[in-house]
């Protein structure tokens, strides 16, 4: 589940929260005026966070994702979003980003958990994004080509993290490369440094973005510089960009930032829980909004910040407490 909210700075109803496998808006419509609008695109979105595979998680816990042959076991993915759906409250969807291992998986892999997730979804989810970055600029290309061509609502991308951009021009070079490969689906920069080791400022990147990636929507921001995601909140005020937060434990303090939505990987099975803090958020309870975000840190914190983020661990070890 993921929160993520379209309109910048409005109150929490105008907000969409995207969970991590899941993307969850919270009383946003579809196409409604607070939604952010895709550029150069068919149709409106809700800012979409990215979805977690559901896949790679399920295989963690040995919960079927994959068989045991190895191969992903596409057919429970169906039933996930029902999960998703109906018992928490979560309706966008971020594929293969990093609970779902979308880089452990092959580019047919990929494009065919895309597809399965947009085939499943279908007047059933809000939003899905498919995550497509890569090392090989040419199969990220392929990977966003292939998100559009299957319908998807958004694309998003992480820095390419072996031989590293070095410096900001660079790195929206390749991003500018990527998006130009699906002009007309919305673009978010997936800001996650501490798995990819590339540390330009969020911030940094932001500046004057939109003038080299025309379909710029986002940013998905898994760090936990809050100085960092609030300048990119306060120094973007004019651009309607959605500013989705990636660290769980610290989503309450995003939303005081200026966080409009968020993504991450426990609102699989917080999604429930973290709707309620939303509201508690929404209505300025915020002791208790504080109330229910502490259930998490007190789990996750040691397993996943405490590992540099080894997520599927503090996933799985959570979930077995919940
Ligand atoms: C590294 C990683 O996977 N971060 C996720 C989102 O980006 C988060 O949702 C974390 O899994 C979550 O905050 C638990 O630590
Ligand atoms: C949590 C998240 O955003 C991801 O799995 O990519």
């Amino acid at each position: 589940m993921f929160i993520q909210a379209p309109a910048f700075g409005g109150p929490l109803k105008n907000r969409e929260l995207h969970l991590c496998l899941t993307l969850w808006e919270r009383g946003v419509a579809r196409g409604g005026a607070t939604a952010p609008r895709p550029r150069g695109g068919a149709g409106t979105w809700c800012a979409a966070p990215a979805i977690k595979s559901a896949v790679g998680s399920a295989a963690r816990s040995g919960g079927g994702g994959r068989a045991a042959s190895g191969e992903i076991n596409f057919s429970v993915i169906g039933r996930y979003v029902d999960y998703l759906v109906e018992e928490q409250g979560v309706k966008n969807i971020f594929v293969n980003g990093t609970t779902g291992e979308g880089l452990s998986l092959s580019i047919s892999e990929r494009c065919r958990v895309a597809e399965e997730w947009v085939t499943e979804g279908r007047n059933k989810l809000d939003q899905i994004v498919i995550h497509v970055g890569a090392l090989s600029l040419k199969e990220s290309q392929e990977l966003a080509q292939h998100a559009a061509k299957i319908g998807a609502d958004g694309i998003a991308v992480i820095a390419p993290f072996f031989l590293k951009p070095w410096n900001k021009d660079v790195l929206i070079n390749f991003l500018k490369e990527v998006a130009a490969a699906a002009p007309a689906l919305p673009f978010y920069y997936y800001h996650i440094p501490a798995l990819t080791g590339v540390k330009i400022r969020a911030e940094e990147l932001l500046d004057g973005i939109q003038d080299k990636i025309p379909t710029f929507q986002g940013l998905k921001f898994s760090d936990t510089d809050l100085l960092d995601f609030g300048q990119c909140v306060d120094q973007n005020r004019q651009q309607q960009f959605a500013f989705l937060f990636g660290v769980d434990e610290q989503l309450l303090s995003a939303l005081v930032m200026g966080a409009t939505g968020a993504v991450g990987s426990t609102y699989n099975y917080l999604g429930k829980k973290t709707n309620q803090m939303l509201e508690a958020f929404e209505r300025k309870d915020f002791s208790s909004a504080l109330n229910h975000q502490p259930t998490q840190i007190n789990h996750l914190t040691q397993n996943s910040i405490g590992k540099q983020f080894s997520l599927p661990h503090s996933v799985f070890s959570y979930r077995k407490q919940v």
